[in-house]
């Protein structure tokens, strides 16, 4: 899994005295600093630009500056960004036209390219050959515009989606991240922590970062040990949370297994389908809960729908599994 980074977002800071508040998170133990850019047309805000984010910059060395732009226009951004000092480019997928074509202007202009989608939006917009393009792909956890909203849970499936598709990506979450949320998101399979109110506002943010680091890191140890525990024993897929094992999940798809309703259990068995699918070496593909489609080759599979990374077949086996609302 790649590496945590934890990211505080500037919305919530002091924008008054915002190159002293940047130290101030670079000093708590920040990787990066979220730079939240509004048009006012995206969002119903208008927060930051270009002149500030080089001030920025300049005044605080070594800053990674993840700059967030929520504007209707993001090719437009690309060269004044860059010259200011960004270190990555997150563009809107519903703002972009031709999204590869911004990806590869951001490249060139020597930053790296993220992609944004918003609650409303599936991760099925997301082409492989979009997501293999961008160097992280950030999923909203709120509707854009505002800090200290409530944290949408029910964007996790997306999380654990591209997880699955994506397994070496960086994947960001941002909105309502914090002490009571981190444990959803890193069980969804997020690295990148985007958290503004529940760091700006503590008493002491240094804590708060560590805490959320060493959440996901936890995290992250537990589904690797979980992944190699199925290698070992394909029998041990059993799902501590509920209580029920694959078989009995088979037969019952109209309660099927999320990674909202059995995060866990839901990351296992999306390894435990790549890693079987990648072991028959291309010439069995396995669909829906781990039944085998002998007859479908790769070729046969592409027509059928996308193949993800190492082989795990989005025809809807994983992107249309109904959701469990209660
Ligand atoms: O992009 C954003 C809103 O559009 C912010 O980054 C986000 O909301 C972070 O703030 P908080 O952690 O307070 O929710």
């Amino acid at each position: 899994m790649p590496k945590v980074i934890v990211a505080p977002s500037v919305l919530a800071a002091d924008m008054g005295n915002l190159n002293q508040e940047c130290k101030r998170m670079m000093d708590a133990g920040a990787d990066w600093l979220h730079m939240d850019v509004m048009d006012g047309h995206f969002v119903p805000n208008l927060v930051l630009g270009a002149p500030p984010l080089s001030s920025v910059h300049k005044a605080v060395p070594g800053i990674f500056m993840d700059c967030h732009m929520m504007v209707t226009e993001p090719g437009r951004w690309i060269k004044d960004i860059a010259e200011a000092g960004g270190s990555s480019y997150t563009f809107h997928l519903e703002a972009a036209y031709d999204p590869l074509d911004i990806v590869r202007k951001v490249k060139a202009a020597n930053m790296r390219a993220a992609v944004a989608i918003n609650p409303g939006t599936p991760t099925s917009e997301i082409s492989n050959e979009l997501g293999e393009s961008v160097d992280m792909i950030l999923v909203m956890t709120v509707w854009p515009g505002y800090g200290g909203q409530k944290f949408m849970k029910e964007c996790m499936p997306k999380v654990a989606e591209l997880r699955a598709r994506f397994p070496n990506l960086d994947i960001e979450v941002d909105g309502g991240v914090g002490p009571k949320t981190i444990d959803r998101c890193a069980d969804a399979g997020a690295n990148v922590l985007v958290a503004g109110t529940a760091i700006f506002a503590a008493e002491d943010p240094k804590e708060v970062i560590s805490f959320l680091r060493q959440r996901c890191e936890e995290a992250q140890e537990r589904i690797k040990a979980e992944r190699e525990q199925i290698l070992f024993d394909p029998s041990s897929a059993i799902d501590d949370e509920e209580g029920e094992d694959l078989a009995a999940l088979e037969g019952r798809r109209s309660r099927a297994m999320t990674p909202l309703s059995h995060p866990r259990a839901y990351i296992r068995n999306l390894a435990l389908r790549r890693d079987s699918t990648a072991s028959t070496d291309g010439k069995m593909i396995k669909s829906g809960y781990g039944v085998p489609s002998p007859s479908v080759s790769r070729r046969g599979s592409d027509a059928l729908g996308a193949v993800g990374d190492n082989g795990v077949l989005f025809n809807g086996a994983v992107g249309m599994t109904p959701m469990h609302t209660d």
